[in-house]
Parts: structure tokens; sequence; C-alpha cells
């Protein structure tokens, strides 16, 4: 159930990518933001002052392929990079750690397994085994077997992927980091995501009052809302984007 869109206030507005912006594909690369959610972000900015985020477990530049023509202030890795509002990037307290050992030994030790992927990232790896559900637990040992004795990496499970990023902010932070700046700043958070990572996100926004939204089933979360799938949560922002534009024109 999702909340009454009269309701909600002036709002800004943060968005998970996979799962929530685009439906899930069997590899990374795959994936396609449609045409009509491009149009969809580019009206719901309209509404909310430009104080629209996507906060996404990808690096930006890849996040910045999938939405183009639209180039939106984005959080990537999960928080660990973020671009603000003018365009300026803000780097992590920590450097990102250089992921090339531990890439390695992931590939060597998926071997030729098909349907394992690594996915190497900046400062963080993801290993999908979206084709081989059945490698789960393989999966997991190989992945806390790399972070193993490090204190710098953390292991982040997701939704068919086992990721391993540089220690550091996390999707709540970069929230938060976001609603001390303009044009975000005094306007109620809206979160909408679909994956385990995004739980720290729904938090903060909890925590300041804002609206939580699980996209898609899950026993438990901490979102205050849920959206069965992108097609609700999509109408429901169309819905939103277009109280905006009227209370503008009115
Ligand atoms: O925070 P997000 O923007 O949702 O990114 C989370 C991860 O999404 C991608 O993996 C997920 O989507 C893939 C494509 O649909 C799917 O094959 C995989 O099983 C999902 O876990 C992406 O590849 C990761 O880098 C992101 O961290």
């Amino acid at each position: 159930m999702l909340p009454e869109v009269a309701e909600i206030g002036p709002f800004a507005m943060f968005l998970d990518l996979d799962g929530t912006l685009a439906e899930l594909a069997e590899r990374p690369e795959a994936v396609v933001v449609a045409p009509e959610t491009i149009e969809l972000l580019d009206s719901l900015r309209g509404s909310c002052g430009h104080a629209l985020a996507i906060i996404s477990g990808r690096d930006i530049a890849v996040v910045d392929r999938l939405l183009h023509p639209l180039v939106l202030p984005v959080a990537g890795v999960h928080g660990l990079q973020r671009r603000d509002a003018a365009g300026a990037m803000h780097s992590a307290a920590v450097e990102p750690v250089d992921m090339t050992p531990i890439v390695a030994a992931l590939r060597a030790a998926v071997g030729a397994e098909p349907g394992l992927l690594v996915e190497p990232k900046t400062g963080a790896v993801a290993l999908h085994y979206r084709q081989r559900p059945e490698c789960q637990n393989l999966c997991r040992d190989i992945a806390e077997h790399a972070v193993r004795g490090r204190s710098d990496v953390e292991l982040l499970p997701g939704k068919m992927v086992f990721e391993i990023r540089t220690e550091g902010a996390d999707k709540g932070d970069v929230i938060e980091a976001y609603l001390k700046e303009a044009p975000f700043s005094g306007r109620r958070p809206v979160f909408a995501g679909d994956d385990a990572t995004d739980e720290v996100g729904f938090a903060l926004v909890n925590a300041r009052g804002g609206v939580s939204i699980k996209v898609g089933a899950c026993a438990t979360t901490l979102a205050r809302y849920r959206a069965a799938n992108l097609r609700e949560l999509h109408g429901w922002l169309g819905e939103l984007a277009r109280a905006g534009r009227e209370e503008r024109i009115g």
C-alpha cells in the first residue's frame, strides 16, 4: 500500500535503480531503463524543484549511461560515490580499495563455472549467481574467503549477488548528505528501493519523518509502505509528478 499523494507535501525523491527503476535482468549489462521511465523521472524532478537523486549500487558512470540523456544527482556503489545537484563530486572519507587482487581471487575461485559472473566496480566487486541460484552457498563461501582478515572491505549480500565493497558511507549516509544541501533541504524525503542494501536508507528516511517504500515481496523490511512491483510504484510516482505540476499551474 502506498500513501495518498495529497498527503506527501513538498518532497525530495530518492530512488534505487535495479529492481526499482528497471526490471531485474539475468546479467547486469542487460538492464535497460525504459524511455517512459526516463520521461517519468524528468517530469518528477520538475515537480520537486529538482530534488531528485538516484541512490544506486552501480558506478555513477553506469547510472548516467542507463539514464541518458538525463544527468541527475547520483550516489553510486552503495554510498561510496556521490555527485550533488550542482554536479560536484564528493569523495568518500576513505580511498576506494584497489579491488584488483580480490577480483582476481573471485575469478580464480569461480573458474569456468557457467553463469557465475564477476562484476568489477570502483572500490567494489559483485559476484552474481542469478543464472545459477543453486550456487548461493558456494558464492557466499567464495566471497567470505575473499574478505577474510580484511578490515578495509565489507561483504554486502543482495539479490542473487554478494558484493565486496570498500568499507565506508552507506545509502543512508548519502541520503542524509543530500538532505543538508539545496535543493533537497527542507523537503520531506521519499525513498523507494527493493533490496537489502536499501534498508539503511529506509531507516534514515523513517527517522526524518519521510516516506520509505519497499518494492516487491519481502517478509521483513523497515520500509513503512509497499509497492507490489515497478508498475505500481511508477504509477504512484506519475500521480505525484502530476500533482506537483497541477500545484505549480494552479
Ligand atoms: O542499488 P541498485 O541500483 O539497485 O544496484 C544494486 C545492484 O544491482 C545490479 O545487480 C542486480 O541487478 C542485476 C541486473 O538486473 C541482476 O542480474 C542482479 O542479480 C542484481 O543483484 C548490479 O549489477 C550491482 O552492481 C548493483 O550493486
